[in-house]
């Protein structure tokens, strides 16, 4: 960083700065005489926004990236640093030219200084301040929009919808643990479509898609908010039914393997494709088991629908 000279004896014009804009520019003028420009070759560093200074921008410009990587542009005019002044912290962004540019360093005293003596110049930071806070907070309400999107990005799967196996991973051990220290019931549904392979080769996978999303659909249409439906492979899923005894996890099975039986699916609004079954395991968590052994036991439950002739509830 070069000093060039100083704003008294410069051809800059206290008019053009946002800062002082209707203030009182004789006054001023004569304050920030003996300011120092400095000049930063394009691609230098501002090195020295560890001091409580404001630096305004008189040719060319400045890209402010800030500790989370967003960048701001700060355009001839305009100013940065002010907030490090006020509350003396460390400006922590990382400052950098844009372009050959010139600037206006105004020592912290300096900035006070103008402060108290014109009302013009207060009101100038504070509008300042007011668009970088509502700035700020717009950017937050983004990022906070996009954490939420990309958090149910991670743990929903994206065909169906339902929770996807991440899910299930981070959860059913905690949903197990839970049930064992409260001494509750716990009850697993594991579905499986039946000859889906057959549905695919007959109709084509996007039609598959399309039944799949349904029956993931219809699954979850039927079941109340307290339980969570999880797609657990390819044309499989899993039903948790937390606090459900086995007799009546049956029972909320029948129920699904009804609806999935009488659910009208539409392949593009065309004509309704054939009507899908599903075979269903139940399995209720034992005192002496562990979430690998509760999904064992509802995997081999299906089995025995399977082996039972599909379309039924086994226990
Ligand atoms: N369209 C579509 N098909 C899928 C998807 N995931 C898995 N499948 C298909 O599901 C079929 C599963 O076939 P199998 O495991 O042989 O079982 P099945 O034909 O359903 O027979 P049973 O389970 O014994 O009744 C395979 O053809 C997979 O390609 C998917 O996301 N979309």
């Amino acid at each position: 960083m070069e000093h060039i000279g100083t704003f008294g004896a410069s051809a800059y014009r206290i008019g053009e700065l946002q800062l002082f804009r209707d203030a009182d520019e004789q006054h001023i003028a004569a304050a920030l005489a003996q300011c120092a420009i400095v000049r930063l070759a394009d691609g230098k560093r501002l090195q020295d926004t560890f001091r409580a200074r404001l630096y305004i921008v008189l040719r060319g410009a400045l890209a402010e990236a800030a500790a989370d990587g967003t960048i701001s542009k700060i355009l001839r005019g305009e100013s940065v640093g002010e907030q490090s002044v006020l509350d003396e912290a460390t400006n922590l962004a990382d400052i950098t030219a844009v372009d050959d540019t010139e600037l206006l360093v105004i020592e912290a005293d300096l900035v006070w200084q103008l402060i108290d003596k014109s009302n013009g110049v207060a009101r100038n930071l504070l509008r300042l301040l007011s668009f970088r806070i509502r700035a700020a907070s717009a950017l937050l309400r983004r990022r906070q929009k996009l954490g939420e999107f990309y958090r149910q990005l991670s743990m929903n799967d994206g065909l169906t919808g339902l929770y996807n196996r991440a899910w299930l991973n981070d959860m059913l051990p905690k949903m197990v643990s839970t049930a064992l220290r409260a001494e509750g019931p716990l009850s697993l549904v594991m579905i499986d479509l039946d000859h889906f392979k057959r549905f695919n080769d007959t109709h084509g996978h996007l039609a598959g898609d399309a039944a799949l999303r349904a029956a993931a659909g219809v699954i979850h249409a039927a079941l109340r908010p307290s339980d969570y439906a999880v797609r657990y492979g390819g044309e499989e899923m899993l039903v948790i039914l937390p606090d459900t005894s086995e007799n009546l996890a049956r029972m909320v099975a029948e129920r699904l393997c009804q609806r999935l039986r009488k659910a009208v699916i539409f392949d593009d609004m065309r004509l309704p494709l054939p009507q899908l079954t599903g075979s269903f395991g139940v399995a209720c968590l034992g005192a002496d088991m562990d979430e690998m052994q509760l999904l064992a036991a509802a995997d081999s439950a299906l089995y025995r629908a399977k082996e039972a002739g599909r379309d039924r509830v086994s226990l």
